[in-house]
């Protein structure tokens, strides 16, 4: 990371209104170009692409050819893709056409400020890739290749079984019919196909082998091109899950104090004795190794200490996983932060993705210090991470795609192990609930404080109460005026 990322993170400030690409070192707009034959898994790379650059707040879009393409030919043969069809070859140009000039408007327009595209198409032939590089060349944009080669029959089929017959381009077909005829596809690709070689040189392009086992990288110019091919090049498809957990209740979760590094409580230690069999309830595959990961402070050690001890897996403490740094307000109640800063406690429900504690941090400076995270969870197979409700909000946002706006906000509750399994097309969520009452530590927007002594009864009950004590709690902030002034209504302090 360039020095001036590290600093801009540290220097305190009660409020960020800070973008990734305001401490890159150029103004690069880049068309990431896919290249590759059907079922080579271009599609996921460039959804997963296109996810990490959202949440690292980079403006991105996926413009995808074959959507072009079916706008015109919604369900064709697979002798449309004969490059002797010349009805077939026109038709599948002018698609491309439209995509590559749609994403140069995009580029262009004010209102979306892109910065990265990803042409999502087979690009088969140096032909179309030369034209591709002229076209954003002239437009003033960078270009990457990403081309994706695998010649394992296996991983083939897979994709075609699992992605392919499911395509619009097969709606209401046998899928069996459709694997047939997807192969022949492939078989009329495989006429004109070239792949990218050494007279491409001048290109930056990165060559992923058998998904990610040989990767080949030319000529990366930028920053953001550097950080896309790492990200890229440490993808894989081997199935595996990743298993996010807060840590047991904390003595500073009954009381209602924010950060610190206390211990746990009797019932967050009960369910530090729960989580191996919570782990097991969840479904793990036998034979299958988990790595363990916690933050450095007390509270998530003594979590994953008996799941450690019970089945021996690795353990690694990151200080990346540290809960968010709340500065000044470490160790205070929401209601001390709100009588002490009232204007900083308006300011961070106001915009709580960009507000930054007074010497402490905001979760957009927690998502840039999680991305070193991000990158290793993408390289490893089956992980449990041990962790805090804020750093969970935002590891949690990156697999199921959630908005900076509305991350913050979310309920992660206490006691609870999440299971995320990632498939062809996004992330599939499993909860698991262990038996063990905690405390509630989500406080709604303009409440001060968290519902703290509810029990985990019933997941609908909560619902109407939560909305009940939002209600309440609205309605005494408008007729207050917000919670500016220092006197603050004593019958906003809910015990339920
Ligand atoms: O961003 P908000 O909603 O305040 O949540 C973050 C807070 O969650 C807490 C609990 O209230 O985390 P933790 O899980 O580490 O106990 C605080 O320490 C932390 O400041």
């Amino acid at each position: 990371m360039p020095s001036t990322t590290a600093d801009h993170i540290t220097t305190p400030s009660h409020s960020s209104s800070f973008n990734l690409r305001s401490v890159q070192s150029d103004e690069s707009r880049i068309c990431v170009v896919m290249v590759g034959l059907p079922a080579r898994g271009k599609s996921l790379i460039a959804g997963k692409a296109m996810r990490y650059l959202a949440w690292v707040g980079i403006p991105a879009k996926v413009f995808n050819v074959g959507t072009y393409r079916r706008s015109n030919t919604p369900q064709p043969q697979a002798t449309f893709f004969d490059p002797h069809n010349e009805e077939g070859e026109r038709m599948r140009r002018a698609a491309a056409e439209s995509a590559v000039s749609d994403m140069i408007n995009w580029f262009h327009d004010d209102e979306s400020k892109g910065v990265v595209a990803i042409l999502d198409a087979t690009n088969s032939t140096k032909e179309r890739r030369k034209w591709i590089f002229e076209k954003c060349r002239d437009a003033d944009i960078e270009t990457l290749f990403v081309e994706s080669i695998c010649d394992d029959e296996d991983l083939i089929m897979n994709n075609i079984l699992e992605v392919k017959t499911d395509s619009p381009d097969y709606k209401g077909q046998d899928p069996e019919l459709a694997a047939l005829d997807f192969r022949k596809r492939i078989r009329n690709y495989e006429k004109a196909y070239e792949t990218i070689d050494d007279n491409e040189k001048q290109y930056t392009y990165v060559k992923l082998i058998n998904v990610g086992s040989t990767v080949i990288i030319n000529q990366i110019k930028d920053y953001l091109s550097s950080r896309l091919v790492y990200y890229i090049q440490n993808l894989h498809i081997k199935p595996r899950s990743i298993w996010l957990s807060r840590h047991g209740e904390s003595e500073y979760n009954l009381t209602g104090k924010i950060g610190g590094d206390s211990n746990i409580s009797e019932r967050g230690e009960a369910y530090a004795r729960a989580l191996p069999s919570l782990l097991r309830k969840s479904g793990v595959p036998p034979n299958t190794k988990i790595v363990i990961w916690t933050s450095t402070l007390k509270r998530t050690i003594q979590t994953a200490r008996h799941l450690k001890a019970e089945t021996g897996f690795e353990k690694l403490e990151w200080k990346a996983l540290d809960e968010l740094d709340s500065g000044v307000c470490d160790s205070l109640t929401y209601e001390e932060i709100a009588d002490k800063y009232p204007e900083d406690f308006k300011a961070r429900d106001d915009d709580k993705y960009n507000y930054r504690y007074r010497g402490g941090e905001s979760y957009r400076d927690v998502v840039i210090r999680l991305e070193p995270i991000i990158m290793e969870l993408e390289r490893s197979e089956n992980v449990i991470i041990v962790t805090h409700q804020a750093v969970l909000r935002c590891i949690y946002s990156y697999f199921l795609n959630v908005p900076q706006e509305k991350s913050p906000w979310m309920e992660v509750p206490l006691h609870t192990l999440i299971k995320l399994t990632p498939r062809a097309y996004g992330t599939e969520e499993k909860r698991f609930k262990a038996d063990i009452p905690a405390v509630s530590t989500w406080r709604g927007r303009g409440l001060l404080r968290s519902i703290r002594s509810f029990p985990l009864r019933g997941r609908r009950m909560r619902r109407v109460l939560d909305g009940l004590v939002a209600f309440v709690g609205v309605g005494v902030v408008g007729l207050n005026g917000f919670i500016g002034g220092s006197s603050i209504p004593k019958y906003c302090n809910f015990e339920l």
